[in-house]
């Protein structure tokens, strides 16, 4: 080949690459473009505030504090009825607020994406149920429902109780003066999981789950932070920062105890099996059971599949806790279920389960302090209940304790330690409550804190009311405007434990001290990072009833 020839090859081979560089290039803008187009267009029909609007609300986001954001997001919301959008540089968020649009998003079976910022838990939770989607989430969902059934539920009774009296003896030293109820709440709450969900019998010192539920609390602080400040985001710039530093400090006092707690029942279940004891193997028979469900009177729920497992509870079935079960599957070479995939879904449970129940209670103590009269409802219930005995309590206490049921709900709808909920849409959506479509690409928020405050779903709707939750008044609303849970495919599999575990905890502590409260709900600072909280604290006086145990 002369010299020229050659230099002709050379121009071909790059005219080519230019060529396909400018197909895949016009592709990738058409494909993008078109696709961003339709969002604005879809977008341009839905209300929401303007472009300066928007502007100067990123701008304020810059200097804010968690604290100022959730105000911002309430701020946000003022002036609009159903459904709001924001455009947040080229990203599309609609809030929604109508029940049927909420049933639209999470009744659905194809709306199960989550959004873009859950994307900060990856190193956490890896593929844990919360985060993760598709066929491996469905999979994993299946597997880990029926280790919360309620026949395994009621057998945590003696733990929950044994534990809140634990809280309650540590609270001791509290009696008499204003403290912070969230930090006994948390660190129960993380003792009680350890000893039920995960059946972790390993000596541990009294700080365990304190230590662990302050390193969760410091580390949803920075994800939080993440979710706002825009440029936090990529995790080159993250990783920049002190906050990255700190971030991978409290990830591992996390992971050093998860890790510790799948070891140590991969060890249990490895001695069991070469032993030849059955444990992990365990197959029970189970009768049709009328009346025990964990929650009955006016809990007007969405049902799902928690409510499908244990309404089909007949037959041979294999009865394992989570970690149990979680831990046999791994070993098994039939089941697609590796042990990182454990660590992942302990990861979560132990998040989720931990810090969600530990808000709920410390709402409903405050609210109690708050509301002696509610409070007196409550302790009058106990007293028919036990009879002035000091006896443990059990499953069926729990199915009388119908007030405090109530109590329990109206603080979750008022202060629901989930704040939001948040889907990415990979399907466009027809909305029901008006001539509204929300675009493929669009983040969609339902905001439960501001959902389950309408009007005409409560009326007085910032009034603390457990009668809120009478049964016919729950007849009398959408199904919808009540989602703590969140609802459908996707809702909590912790919901059942929640509502055993709050009762038998509020109970022991009502049982034992009168509540008070030096402030009023309108002293609530909240601060939505991740999970509800009181900016400030939760703070509570104690008094000793007749008798502390
Ligand atoms: C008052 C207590 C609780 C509340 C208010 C609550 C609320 C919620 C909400 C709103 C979701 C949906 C989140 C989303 O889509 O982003 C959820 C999911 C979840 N919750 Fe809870 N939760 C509570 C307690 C628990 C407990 C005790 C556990 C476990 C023991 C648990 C485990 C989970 C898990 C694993 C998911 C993900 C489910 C999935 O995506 O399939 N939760 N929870």
């Amino acid at each position: 080949m002369t010299a020229s020839t050659k230099v002709s090859a050379a121009s071909a081979d790059s005219n080519t690459i230019y060529f396909l560089l400018f197909i895949f290039g016009f592709l990738f803008v058409y494909t993008y473009g078109r696709k961003f187009f339709r969002q604005i267009q879809l977008a341009s029909k839905i209300p929401g505030p303007s472009t300066k609007t928007m502007v100067l609300t990123s701008f304020k986001t810059i200097h804010a504090e968690p604290v100022d954001m959730y105000k911002l997001a309430i701020k946000m919301r003022e002036g609009y009825d159903d459904i709001v959008k924001a455009w947040f540089g080229p990203r599309l968020i609609i809030f929604l607020y109508h029940p049927a649009d909420v049933e639209t998003i999470l009744s659905s079976s194809v709306h199960i994406d989550k959004s873009t910022e859950y994307s900060v838990f990856k190193p956490w939770f890896g593929n844990g149920l919360l985060i993760s989607t598709g066929a491996k989430w469905k999979h994993h969902r299946k597997m880990i429902a029926p280790t919360f059934h309620q026949s395994i539920l009621k057998n945590f009774i003696p733990t929950f109780y044994q534990n809140s009296l634990k809280v309650v003896e540590k609270m001791k030293k509290e009696i008499g003066h204003t403290f912070d109820c969230h930090e006994y709440m948390s660190g129960t709450t993380v003792d009680i999981l350890l000893e039920t969900a995960m059946g972790y019998k390993e000596p541990r010192s009294e700080e365990t789950g304190f230590n662990y539920a302050m390193a969760v609390m410091k580390l949803c602080d920075i994800l939080h932070r993440r979710h706002y400040k825009v440029w936090l985001k990529p995790e080159y710039i993250f990783q920049k920062t002190k906050m990255a530093i700190d971030h991978s400090k409290l990830l591992k006092v996390i992971m050093n105890l998860t890790t510790r707690v799948v070891k140590s029942k991969k060890t249990e279940y490895v001695k069991k099996m070469a032993s030849g004891d059955s444990s992990f193997e365990k197959v029970e028979k189970v009768e049709k059971q009328e009346e025990d469900v964990v929650e009955d009177s006016g809990f007007r729920y969405v049902r799902d599949d928690l409510d499908e497992i244990d309404d089909n509870d007949v037959g041979e079935k294999k009865r394992l806790a989570f970690l149990d079960q979680l831990t046999a599957n791994a070993q098994r070479e039939d089941v697609d279920f590796t042990e990182k995939e454990v660590l992942d879904q302990v990861n979560t449970i132990m998040f989720e389960g931990h810090d969600t129940t530990a808000a709920g209670s410390s709402f409903a103590l405050c609210l109690m302090g708050i509301h002696k009269d509610v409070q007196e409802k409550v302790h009058q219930e106990i007293e028919e209940i036990f009879q002035k005995s000091d006896r443990p309590c059990t499953f069926a206490d729990t199915l009388e304790m119908k007030y405090l049921e109530r109590v329990i709900m109206e603080t979750l709808r008022m202060y629901p330690p989930v704040p939001i909920i948040a889907r990415l849409l990979q399907e466009e959506v027809k909305l029901s409550s008006g001539d509204y479509t929300l675009p493929i690409g669009a983040t969609v928020v339902v905001a439960q804190a501001l959902l389950h405050r309408r009007p005409d779903s409560f009326p007085n709707p910032d009034v603390f009311n457990p009668d809120n939750f009478l049964p016919e008044r729950c007849q009398e609303r959408h199904y919808y405007s009540y989602v703590p849970f969140s609802a459908g495919p996707r809702s909590c599999v912790g919901r059942k434990y929640a509502m055993l575990k709050l009762k038998v905890l509020l109970s022991t502590i009502v049982r034992n001290y009168r509540i008070h409260s030096d402030v009023t709900e309108a002293d609530f600072n909240l601060q939505g990072d991740i999970i509800l909280k009181i900016s400030g604290g939760f703070n509570i006086r104690l008094e000793p009833r007749a008798k502390v145990h």
